[in-house]
């Protein structure tokens, strides 16, 4: 069975709740595409205003980060019960920025997504490598590392649900997209070891994004490779850009 794509919009750290109602106000009749599934993951406090706004519309909302823990004293976090009230059905995890600005480890992902899981919130998992690690050759072997931790416990039905953004950190914000074979060739990779880790049915299912300087010019050939069932587009999420990508055929 073909993979429906999912092209998820981050956000980032940008939008206030009420240019966020605007921005999605101005894309709704951008983004229409029932072929596709399309999440905006939005700053936490614009989560429910978008959610609202987004009513009515085949745009779903995901969260871009939340903690393990199911409430208490953890000044500045939110919750993944916070998350479900508010009617989030995705959230971005381990994301290369809060792995370098805030010390996310892969074993802090991985409680996180199985946190996620168990409150039927499905995790969008980030990995990818530095220039540095790409030039040295260890690619393939950095990335297989975060999604091995990145999954530990997860079971395979729950990983047929999830989604994996390959997002090579070179690529990010940077307006220097990897080449079509690149991104190919590491997203066919991530698959191969979700087939080593679970089986082949898991890896058939399992969806694989493509990140880094994703514009309305390169998604249609990134999104046409046999290993690359969407996107999680930065910037280009922000503007009338984000309805070509969306309606990129
Ligand atoms: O980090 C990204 C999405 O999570 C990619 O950002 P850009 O599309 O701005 O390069």
């Amino acid at each position: 069975m073909a993979r429906k794509k999912i092209i998820a919009g981050n956000w980032k750290m940008n939008k206030t709740p009420s240019e966020a109602v605007a921005l999605v106000e101005e894309l709704k009749p951008l983004v229409a595409n029932e072929e596709v599934d399309v999440v905006f993951c939005v700053p936490a406090i614009d989560i429910v205003p978008v959610v609202e706004a987004a009513k009515g519309t085949n745009i779903q909302v995901g969260a871009e980060n939340m903690y393990f823990e199911e409430s208490g004293a953890y000044t500045g976090e939110i919750s993944p019960n916070m998350l479900v009230d508010a009617g989030v059905k995705y959230v971005v995890l381990g994301h290369s920025e809060r792995r370098e600005y805030f010390g996310e480890t892969n074993e802090d992902v991985n409680k996180k997504i199985l946190k996620a899981f168990e409150h039927g919130i499905t995790p969008i998992m980030c990995c990818g490598e530095t220039l540095e690690q790409r030039e040295q050759g260890v690619t393939m072997d950095f990335i297989r590392q975060q999604v091995k931790v990145g999954f530990q416990g997860v079971t395979a039905d729950q990983a047929k649900t999830a989604v994996i953004a390959y997002e090579p950190i070179w690529a990010i914000g940077t307006g220097k997209t990897a080449t079509t074979e690149q991104a190919e060739e590491v997203c066919a990779g991530i698959r191969a070891c979700i087939a080593e880790v679970y089986d082949e049915a898991t890896a058939e299912a399992i969806r694989i994004q493509y990140g880094g300087s994703v514009n309305a010019a390169t998604a249609p050939e990134l999104f046409a490779q046999a290993n690359i069932d969407g996107g999680l587009v930065g910037g280009a999420s922000l503007k009338a850009d984000f309805g070509k990508i969306v309606n990129y055929k």
